[in-house]
């Protein structure tokens, strides 16, 4: 198996270049999928989410209520390290067990952890990868998309950005940069050339 850990600011483009890397024959994990997975109603997270947040995170039919957790979490730094602390252990054990399947099917697989926050966490990362790829957009960028393309305010994008590491902190820790700055095919041929050359290792 050959592990890639792919990350990015918040709409810098991860789960495209992600979805590119699959096409061509990646199998890939997806950071916020695994995130929601741990948080299913039932789920020990989701009690100590409710806990300590108070019941005003559920929805009426006793599911995360998303929009209410995330108001508080990201205009917060400290909620959103209590937060971190409930979701983040339970996120990084279920990913090295679908991780550990997706080699158990096939030890040639090259596995993609699509995962927003590579740095954020205290200490070392609990997993380590062969290859570090950042999807690199201008800040600016970023927010741009976020309110053009995913409604929201100016403000709740901005903040967003903010509970995340900077462009800088995620360069230093990079194997490979993917410019996502530019057009989107312009993106996708990057995460092409990166598919091609790891065939070529
Ligand atoms: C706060 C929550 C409820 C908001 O849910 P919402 O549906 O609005 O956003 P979603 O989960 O789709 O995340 C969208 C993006 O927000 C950013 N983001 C999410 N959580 C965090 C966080 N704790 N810190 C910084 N950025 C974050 C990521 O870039 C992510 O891709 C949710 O993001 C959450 O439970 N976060 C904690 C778990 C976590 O850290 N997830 C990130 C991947 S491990
Ligand atoms: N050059 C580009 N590269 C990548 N995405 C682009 C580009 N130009 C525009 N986009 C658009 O920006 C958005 C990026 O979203 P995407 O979900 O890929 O980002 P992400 O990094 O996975 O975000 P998140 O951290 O929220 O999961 C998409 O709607 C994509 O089509």
């Amino acid at each position: 198996m050959y592990l890639i850990g792919l990350t990015g600011g918040i709409a810098s483009g991860k789960s495209s270049v992600a979805a590119r890397l699959a096409e061509r024959g990646a199998v890939v994990v997806d950071a916020d999928k695994v995130a929601r997975e741990v948080v299913e109603p039932g789920t020990p997270a989701l009690a100590a989410i409710a806990d300590h947040f108070g019941g005003g995170v559920l929805a009426a039919d006793g599911s995360l209520d998303r929009a209410a957790l995330g108001a508080i979490v990201f205009s917060d730094p400290e909620q959103r390290l209590v937060l971190n602390g409930i979701t983040h252990p339970a996120v990084w054990e279920r990913t090295r067990t679908l991780i550990a399947a997706a080699e158990a099917r096939d030890p040639d697989a090259v596995v993609v952890y699509d995962v927003p926050l590579l740095l954020e966490g205290k200490g070392r990362r609990p997993i380590e990868f062969d290859l570090v790829v950042v999807v690199d957009a201008s800040a600016a960028t970023r927010l741009r998309r976020l309110v053009e393309l995913r409604g929201l305010t100016e403000q709740e994008a901005k903040h967003r950005i903010e509970s995340q590491a900077t462009d800088e902190e995620r360069l230093a820790i990079a194997d490979v940069v993917i410019d996502s700055d530019g057009g989107l095919e312009r993106t996708l041929a990057q995460a092409d050339a990166l598919w091609d050359s790891l065939r070529e290792r």
